[in-house]
């Protein structure tokens, strides 16, 4: 038995939850105390690491997140929507610390996870890189600094299994474009184009997606104006840096009050 402060890693099959699986497994800060998959999944009942292909790492995976989550301090959730707000009702019920890195989340989910963050501690951002949530502050001060004569483009690309879009970090992108620029994202963004659209609208923020292949996730936020362009961009190349984020995440928001938080406050940024 550690003494270490337990973590419960969700979705623990797929790309994201292995790789969490295994930095807090070999993290000598926090303990690895339960490891999540969906009922009818066949990991659960079996040892997590062996399940992964590798050395058991004492923990079983199992399909009941509340008595899991019973015996963590904090839960580190990359999964799906439906998914993160079940997650979220059971953070609430045992008060532990919710770091969610899930993404396509809608304005319902977001409303669930708000009420939930009465009584838990949840930390949610769609990046949870040191890199990307840096350029977010770089984006707000430069779209602050031009005028709406410089359009502003938001491309981003992701491997062929990605199933929303535009991405998380995109959204963040977009929403740290439009407070510099003092405006509201939802009314002026341009998700989309296709066909006869017609001219641009200004003032709009753009978004494109690329999906294939094995990318991990590269972003980049145009300002065109006149001639002239400035790209700020941001490429991932290995996921291994949003597990060691969310990790960080974890070991901060254990601490905290009940309330929603994003990296911003971890990073004290
Ligand atoms: N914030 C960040 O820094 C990052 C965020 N992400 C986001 O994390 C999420 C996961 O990404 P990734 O690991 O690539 O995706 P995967 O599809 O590889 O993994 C998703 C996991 O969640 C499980 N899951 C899905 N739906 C449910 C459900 N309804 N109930 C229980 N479990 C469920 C899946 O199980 P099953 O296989 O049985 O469906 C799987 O284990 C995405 O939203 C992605 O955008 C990814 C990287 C970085
Ligand atoms: O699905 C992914 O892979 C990623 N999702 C996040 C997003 O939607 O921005 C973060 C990262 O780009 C990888």
């Amino acid at each position: 038995m550690s003494d270490l402060p337990g973590v419960v890693v969700t979705g623990v099959s797929g790309r994201m939850g292995q790789m969490l699986v295994r930095m807090v497994a070999e993290s000598e800060r926090v303990h690895l105390t339960g490891a999540i998959e969906r009922p009818d999944h066949p990991w659960v009942g079996r040892d997590v690491g062996e399940a992964m292909g590798g050395a058991g790492l004492g923990v079983t995976v199992e399909s009941d997140p509340l008595e899991s989550f019973a015996r963590a301090r904090a839960v580190i959730d990359f999964t799906a929507p439906a998914a993160t707000v079940e997650y979220a009702g059971y953070a609430a019920q045992a008060r532990l610390a919710h770091i969610i890195g899930t993404t396509g989340l809608s304005d319902t989910d977001l409303a669930a996870i708000s009420a939930a963050a009465r009584h838990a501690a949840i930390m949610r951002a769609g990046n949870m890189s040191l890199g990307l949530n840096m350029l977010l502050g770089v984006v707000r001060q430069v779209a602050a600094s031009l005028d709406d004569s410089y359009d502003i483009e938001i491309v981003e690309a992701h491997h062929r299994h990605k199933v929303d879009a535009p991405s998380g970090t995109a959204l963040m992108l977009g929403e740290a474009a439009a407070e510099g620029r003092g405006i509201s994202l939802s009314a002026m963004s341009d998700r989309g184009r296709d066909g006869l659209t017609g001219a641009r609208e200004p003032g709009h923020i753009g978004f494109a997606a690329v999906r294939g292949g094995d990318i991990i996730g590269s972003h980049q936020v145009i300002f065109a104006g006149d001639g002239e362009r400035i790209t700020l961009s941001h490429d991932a190349s290995d996921r291994s840096l949003f597990a060691r984020g969310a990790l960080r995440a974890a070991l901060w928001a254990m601490d905290q009050k009940p309330g929603e938080y994003d990296m911003s406050d971890v990073l004290g940024l």
